[in-house]
């Protein structure tokens, strides 16, 4: 187990609890998170599970009720002060002046907040803006607006960037943009915390992540090691032996019943279906033989974080209910 002072992030028992109508209502619950110093985190879980108010504790936006947190070894709230200039974050949507450009932007909030003018420059090239930066900020593309946002955290040359939902609202070519900033910036040193209900699209870019649900944490560690813990996945496409085409859908969900019902877990993908943890292909084939369901294509599939994640829940409904750490597969942040 790591010394505080080796990770970005360290929290151990944070618990948050809002009052609802039916009570109290679980923000956060128990949770233990490490993130180390360097790489990408990816902060992972369903909408609702808990990311932003664990990450708004962290900048002591909210008041934890149980818990402690640090932040490169300095206890927060307490110390917060010490070490917030080490930190940058991106909470909400930041305002920018839509008729100015980037660059003016960026030089009269590094102003307002006391960083060196001298910053903006370099700021503008580490989230490649250089070019675009005397362009007015409303003729920006939604991708170039966000990567500006990410600069402004930069002004102050932290060394952990917090950023919740950063590609929330963005098309595939602004996502791209703002996974490859990131990478960028974990690149040359910086930690980067970035929460996501969008598994898929952090394991492109994660060196580790913590997954949630419901405020507890289900794994942390690397994707090598996560993706690995999850066993074989494979795609089938299958047909009805009449090869009746307008049958098609009906196969596929005929079979996807018949894997359940063996005690497969499986998802549509397409026309084909996603069978995860599968100890051999030849057994999808069997079962589905001996239902008369014909397989007529059968590719291997990489284990994503979707299927890890379906697999620790699966046991729990959707959202994880009661789902505690899973020790196994919790192990793996040095
Ligand atoms: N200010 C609040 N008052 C009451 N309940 C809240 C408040 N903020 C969050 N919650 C509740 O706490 C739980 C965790 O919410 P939180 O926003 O932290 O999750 P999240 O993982 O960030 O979700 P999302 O991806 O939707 O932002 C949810 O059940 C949410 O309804």
């Amino acid at each position: 187990m790591a010394a505080a002072g080796d990770l970005a992030v360290r929290t151990r028992g944070l618990r948050k609890s809002y009052r609802s109508v039916k009570g109290r209502s679980v923000g956060v619950e128990h949770l233990d998170l490490d993130v180390p110093a360097g790489g990408v985190h990816g902060f992972l879980g369903p909408n609702g599970s808990g990311k932003t108010t664990t990450i708004r504790m962290l900048l002591g936006l909210v008041r934890a009720d149980e818990g402690t947190m640090h932040l490169f070894g300095q206890e927060v709230p307490r110390h917060l002060p010490q070490v917030v200039g080490r930190v940058g974050a991106i909470v909400e949507h930041p305002k920018f002046f839509p008729t100015f450009s980037a660059r003016r932007n960026l030089e009269l909030l590094a102003g307002a907040i006391g960083a060196p003018a001298g910053r903006v420059d370099a700021v503008l090239a580490e989230v490649g803006l250089e070019d675009r930066a005397g362009d007015r900020y409303k003729t920006y593309s939604l991708g170039m607006k966000q990567r500006l946002a990410i600069g402004a955290t930069l002004l102050k040359d932290p060394d952990l960037l917090i950023f919740d939902e950063p590609t929330n609202g963005l098309d595939p070519a602004g996502i791209r943009e703002v996974r490859e900033t990131m990478r960028g910036l974990a690149d040359r040193g910086r930690t980067v915390l970035v929460s996501s209900h969008i598994l898929a699209e952090v394991q492109q870019v994660a060196d580790t992540v913590s997954i949630i649900a419901r405020g507890r944490l289900l794994a942390s560690g690397s994707v090598a090691d996560l993706v690995g813990s999850g066993g074989r996945s494979v795609r089938v496409g299958v047909s009805d032996p009449g090869g009746d085409a307008a049958r098609e859908g009906g196969a596929r969900d005929r079979a996807a019943r018949v894997l359940e019902a063996a005690g497969h877990r499986v998802r549509p993908e397409g026309n084909l279906l996603h069978v995860d943890a599968v100890p051999d292909p030849s057994v999808v084939t069997r079962i589905l033989a001996a239902h008369d369901l014909w397989v007529d294509e059968l590719q291997p599939a990489a284990v994503d974080l979707e299927s890890v994640f379906l697999e620790l829940t699966a046991d729990h409904g959707p959202g994880g209910t009661s789902a505690g750490p899973r020790t196994d597969v919790e192990t793996v942040v040095a």
